[in-house]
């Protein structure tokens, strides 16, 4: 099948080039004219595992190519919406300019019988809104939303072999589930479950499993701050209720917290969407999920100044870890940048190291300064602080830092390491919600 992919970031970049592996041609389309430079060139805009390999397969192919000119989507039978729905500014509603220019763009363009397929994270009642501009257009295409649940770090796994698809369609409109069903021919071959709906359940579904993840991280993080007062260790109490399999173990990981591109400002998106459809205080609970992930990066930063000595200036921290998780370059709402820019508003001589998000935190915070070599971050720290739980940095032997340092104290943001290890080489071990 021919496709197109309109907005080639995170998730468009990764989505193109899965169609391809899954058999189709498909034209990706950016606005960007670096990142289409760079990914007709066989290289990735930013860091996702698995995806240099997959873009370079897919481009000998001959079935991928990429441009800045919006015409070339003519002949797509699907067109996939991939373009941002970041925060608006000074508001925490989604801004849905580019949605809105990328359909407008895309108008011009459209055929009888071709499916507009939104894969953003919308406010729910945008599909229902962009299906009368696909209507009045008189273009004869219709509109599906098709959410996307991938994961950063492993997009290219989860695009390939999602847990699930959720198509929401017109009522009746059989032609948009038989298109996507067509597109995604072999994950539902391999037992994917699909689910037809609405455009509003399938908006909501989208909105809905991200405010569960957020809360289920809250949740972990509120019973830290508990056991911070108690003496009790939420990382086992995280075990205990975690075998339990109406719980779960997954996202029970206290720390610093959850960041990144979508958590965030999901959540907000959707308590702004609720409040503008009068029903608020359904999901009031969410603004106190936002609070406990905000209070946990203050944590950290307070842990740091205590193991200062409550005098900041012109020490030196050492955090390891920018992206706002392992396995990516994503510097959105990280906690972990976070952290070091408090730090470093407060005095504090921060050095900072990050196997992959060096250049987008330095990009956005030039104040601080930043080392590709963990030695050399580490070297002559009043205090380290570790954010983003990458192998290099869980893997750091605690008796070669002791030697690297001028004071051993070391605040695990994400309880990753082995307290014990540290201890017996002479660190003051810090974690969240541990004793
Ligand atoms: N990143 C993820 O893991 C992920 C996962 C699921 C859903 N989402 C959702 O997908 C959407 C995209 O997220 P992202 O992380 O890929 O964002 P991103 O900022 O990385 O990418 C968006 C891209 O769209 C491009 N763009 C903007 N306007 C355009 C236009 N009119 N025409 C063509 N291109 C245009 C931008 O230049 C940019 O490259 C958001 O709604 C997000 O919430 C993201
Ligand atoms: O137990 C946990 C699990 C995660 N996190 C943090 O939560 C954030 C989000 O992690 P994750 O959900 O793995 O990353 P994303 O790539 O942002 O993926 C989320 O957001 C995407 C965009 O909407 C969705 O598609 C995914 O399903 C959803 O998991 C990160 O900062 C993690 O460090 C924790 O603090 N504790």
């Amino acid at each position: 099948m021919k496709i197109s992919v309109i907005g080639c970031g995170y998730l468009g970049a990764v989505h193109a080039v899965a169609m391809v592996e899954l058999g189709h041609h498909v034209v990706g389309i950016d606005v960007d004219a670096a990142k289409i430079a760079q990914l007709t060139e066989g290289r990735p805009p930013f860091f996702e595992p698995g995806l240099p390999e997959i873009l370079s397969s897919a481009l000998a192919t001959g079935r991928l190519r990429f441009s800045t000119d919006i015409a070339e989507v003519a002949g797509s039978r699907v067109h996939f919406v991939a373009v941002g729905t970041p925060q608006r500014d000074g508001s925490n509603a989604a801004d849905m300019t580019y949605v809105d220019s990328a359909i407008d763009a895309l108008l011009p363009h459209l055929a009888p019988g071709d499916i507009v397929v939104g894969k953003s994270t919308v406010p729910v009642g945008s599909a229902t809104r962009l299906a009368g501009v696909l209507e009045a257009s008189g273009t004869g295409a219709v509109l599906a939303w098709n959410p996307e649940f991938l994961r950063e770090g492993f997009a290219v796994l989860d695009t390939m072999s999602p847990d699930r698809l959720v198509y929401g369609v017109a009522s009746g409109d059989d032609t948009a589930v038989v298109a996507l069903n067509e597109v995604y021919a072999t994950a539902i071959a391999a037992g994917t479950p699909v689910v037809v709906t609405d455009y509003a359940t399938a908006e909501l579904v989208k909105v809905a499993a991200n405010a569960f993840l957020a809360t289920k991280i809250s949740f972990i993080n509120a019973m830290a701050e508990i056991a911070e007062v108690t003496g009790a260790d939420v990382t086992q109490l995280a075990d205990a209720i975690g075998y339990d399999s109406r719980i779960g173990r997954r996202f029970l990981n206290a720390g610093v917290g959850f960041g990144g591109g979508c958590l965030p400002k999901d959540i907000r998106a959707f308590t702004a969407r609720a409040e503008e459809l009068g029903r608020g205080e359904s999901v009031a609970f969410l603004k106190e999920v936002d609070q406990i992930n905000l209070r946990r990066r203050q944590r950290v930063v307070d842990l740091t100044v205590d193991a200062l000595g409550s005098v900041v200036n012109e020490k030196k921290v050492a955090v390891l870890g920018l992206a706002f998780k392992p396995h990516s370059d994503d510097v959105r709402d990280s906690p972990a940048l976070d952290v070091a820019v408090k730090l470093r508003g407060l005095g504090a001589n921060v050095i900072a190291t990050d196997p992959q998000a060096i250049e987008n935190s330095r990009a956005r915070h030039p104040q601080i300064s930043y080392s590709a070599d963990i030695a050399e971050t580490l070297r002559d720290a009043d205090a380290v602080v570790l954010v983003t739980e990458w192998p290099e940095f869980a893997g750091i032997d605690p008796v070669w830092a002791a030697g690297l340092v001028r004071n051993r104290t070391i605040i695990d943001g994400r309880n990753k390491l082995d307290a014990a290890a540290w201890r017996a080489a002479g660190w003051t071990y810090l974690g969240l919600g541990r004793p």
